[in-house]
């Protein structure tokens, strides 16, 4: 278990992490989402002891990192790939580790085997790529074989393979009962791999949630009302605004109609005698659902990020 109690970072009058408090619990793979500069890194930092709170405290298993005895054995963490000697092997280097850290060196083959490093396991880790070095650093959070475990930007230079199997290995990890946290802006992956998500925005606490309230939270939760005639819709979207019930355009032949049930849309259109062909629930994607919820904390967006929607006979 890990534990926020009041944690804040401040660099000068800026505070990157701002008096955060929340339990990350076993058992299940925690999404830790954000914006870029949200807080992220600095948190997982102060949790592995290698930034120290400004206030406040990050405990791994009821203890800060620096009073654990065997941290690797109590946590493992994938922070930045690239921060290995570059001259050493991958052996080498989790030797090093093993060594420093009290853990049997036979755990060594067990992990490069699990990240599937085998056949570069005497390569220097300084000429392996962004994906090699990721699978790297995962291999050295598993080392001492902890009970919890966290991954920065896991997926970041993986390849198909490598992001379906570390989807695998958080699951699977989560399954034995460990505390699995991590950090993607990957929404796509977050909503197949977390179970329970911790939202952040501008180093504050947005959210603890699963996925599923996320999304079901969103306003893009919609039945889509398709028909051959605009006009025709449009009789049914004039119905709606009436009833003030949120509705909008998706194109010329389509209406996204947010908390109202199919069958109320479907006998709504049938007494108006509007032509449908088709009338169905859309779910929100998590990437949907989050946008909306962090809208106002996106401190560097491009405008480009939100697409204006179209209208028709309004
Ligand atoms: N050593 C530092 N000195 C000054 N400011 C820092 C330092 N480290 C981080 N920051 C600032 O703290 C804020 C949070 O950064 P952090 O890297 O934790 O965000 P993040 O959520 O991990 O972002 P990203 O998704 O872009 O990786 C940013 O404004 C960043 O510029």
């Amino acid at each position: 278990m890990i534990t926020l109690q009041g944690l804040t970072k401040r660099y000068g009058e800026h505070a990157a992490v701002d008096n955060l408090s929340l339990t990350i619990s076993a058992g299940r793979v925690t999404g830790f989402l954000g914006p870029n500069g949200a807080g992220k890194s600095t948190t997982m930092r102060m949790i592995m002891g290698l930034d120290s709170p400004s206030a406040g405290h990050a405990l791994v298993n009821g203890r800060p990192y620096s009073r654990l005895s065997h941290p690797l054995r109590e946590v493992g963490a994938l922070l930045d790939a690239k921060a290995l000697h570059p001259g050493r092997s991958a052996r080498a280097h989790l030797k090093a580790l093993a060594l420093s850290n009290g853990i049997p060196v036979r755990q060594i083959d067990e992990v490069i085997e699990t990240v599937g490093l085998t056949s570069v396991a005497e390569r220097r880790a300084g000429s392996f790529s962004l994906g090699m070095s990721q699978r790297l650093g995962i291999a050295a959070a598993l080392l001492g074989d902890p009970g919890i475990v966290m991954f920065d930007e896991p997926v970041n230079g993986l390849d198909p393979d490598g992001v379906l199997w570390i989807r695998g290995l958080m699951r699977g990890l989560a399954a034995e009962g460990r505390t699995v946290f991590v950090s993607s802006h990957l929404m796509s992956e977050m909503q197949l791999t977390a179970d329970q998500l911790v939202v952040i925005g501008k180093g504050k606490l947005i959210t603890e949630t699963t996925v599923k309230q996320l999304i079901d939270s969103s306003s893009m939760n919609a039945v889509r009302a398709r028909g051959p005639e605009t006009t025709s819709l449009q009789k049914l979207q004039t119905r709606l605004t009436e009833w003030q019930v949120p509705v909008r355009w998706e194109s010329a032949n389509e209406l996204y109609i947010t908390g109202l049930t199919v069958e109320k849309v479907s006998d709504l259109a049938y007494e108006l005698g509007v032509r449908l062909h088709e009338v169905r629930t859309v779910e929100a994607s998590l990437e949907q659902a989050y946008m909306e919820l962090t809208a106002d904390s996106i401190e560097y967006g491009s405008p480009a990020s939100r697409p204006a929607r179209a209208t028709y006979g309004e």
